[in-house]
């Protein structure tokens, strides 16, 4: 359903990605890991549409995304196919919006004509928000509820993929455990296939099906998350593992 293909982008002398490619099936669960700079993020926000490729195509239900967006209707289209959930919710939320208020303004742009109390009311539960946190502002929550309220905001226009670029890494391990099961929750109910970036192999192990491991820019390996973690083929992977800390005995 997601196809991304041949992706490169340099900045100055630095190849920030090259020659990516993957695909996501519907309703699928793939992760991205890599050291720092190996080119996730850059990626991610290459297919989500906050950066242009120098090479490369990324395709969501055969549209192609790598041209340029013209107009509302096409922007608010591609909003649609993709949304994503960044580390921090504190820079993505308007600081004078509280969960209720985003949602609603939210679902009134892409779906004028529906009833949004009630879609409102459906996704603060689905994301396990109470009827105090939703008339509260984002500071007065706490990181684990803003986050919840950023993922509301992306469910709410119902996308085909949803990435997730270090989502939870801000988060305790508690809540981040919380976050983890309400993700994997809400790709059941919603069918909503998910792209986890992040440098945590915990993180992956817990919720993706597939796995692609980046270094330099590169993927350097991919398969079920199960054998790359098990199994791992690349002496990258290897080091990668060997230094997530194990519990201790
Ligand atoms: N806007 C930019 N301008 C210049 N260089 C950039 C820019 N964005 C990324 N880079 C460079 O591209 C490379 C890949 O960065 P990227 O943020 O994609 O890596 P990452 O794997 O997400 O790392 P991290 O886990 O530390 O966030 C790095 O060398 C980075 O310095």
């Amino acid at each position: 359903m997601l196809e991304v293909e041949g992706l490169s982008k340099s900045y100055g002398d630095v190849q920030a990605v090259r020659g990516v490619s993957f695909t996501l099936a519907e309703g699928g669960s793939l992760g991205i890991v890599g050291g720092s700079g190996s080119g996730k993020t850059t990626a991610a926000r290459i297919i989500v549409g906050l950066e242009r490729p120098d090479a490369g195509h990324v395709t969501v239900r055969g549209h192609d995304r790598s041209s340029r967006r013209r107009g509302r209707a096409e922007r608010l289209r591609r909003a649609r196919e993709i949304q994503i959930v960044f580390q921090d919710p504190f820079l993505s939320l308007d600081p004078r919006l509280s969960a209720t208020a985003v949602l609603s303004e939210t679902l009134k742009l892409h779906f004028p004509d529906i009833d949004h109390t009630r879609r409102t009311t459906q996704l603060l539960d689905q994301v396990g928000l109470g009827e105090r946190e939703a008339t509260a502002l984002p500071r007065q929550l706490s990181g684990g509820q803003r986050q919840r309220v950023a993922l509301a905001r992306a469910l709410a226009v119902e996308p085909s993929v949803l990435v997730l670029d270090e989502a939870v890494a801000a988060l305790d391990v508690c809540v981040q455990a919380q976050i983890l099961n309400l993700l994997a929750d809400l790709r059941e109910q919603t069918g909503t296939a998910f792209l986890f970036i992040t440098h945590d192999l915990g993180v992956v192990s817990q919720i993706t099906d597939d796995l692609v491991v980046m270094r330099h820019g590169e993927i350097v390996e991919r398969g079920p998350t199960r054998h790359v973690l098990g199994q791992p083929q690349h002496a990258w992977t290897r080091l990668l593992l060997s230094s997530v800390p194990k519990p201790a005995r």
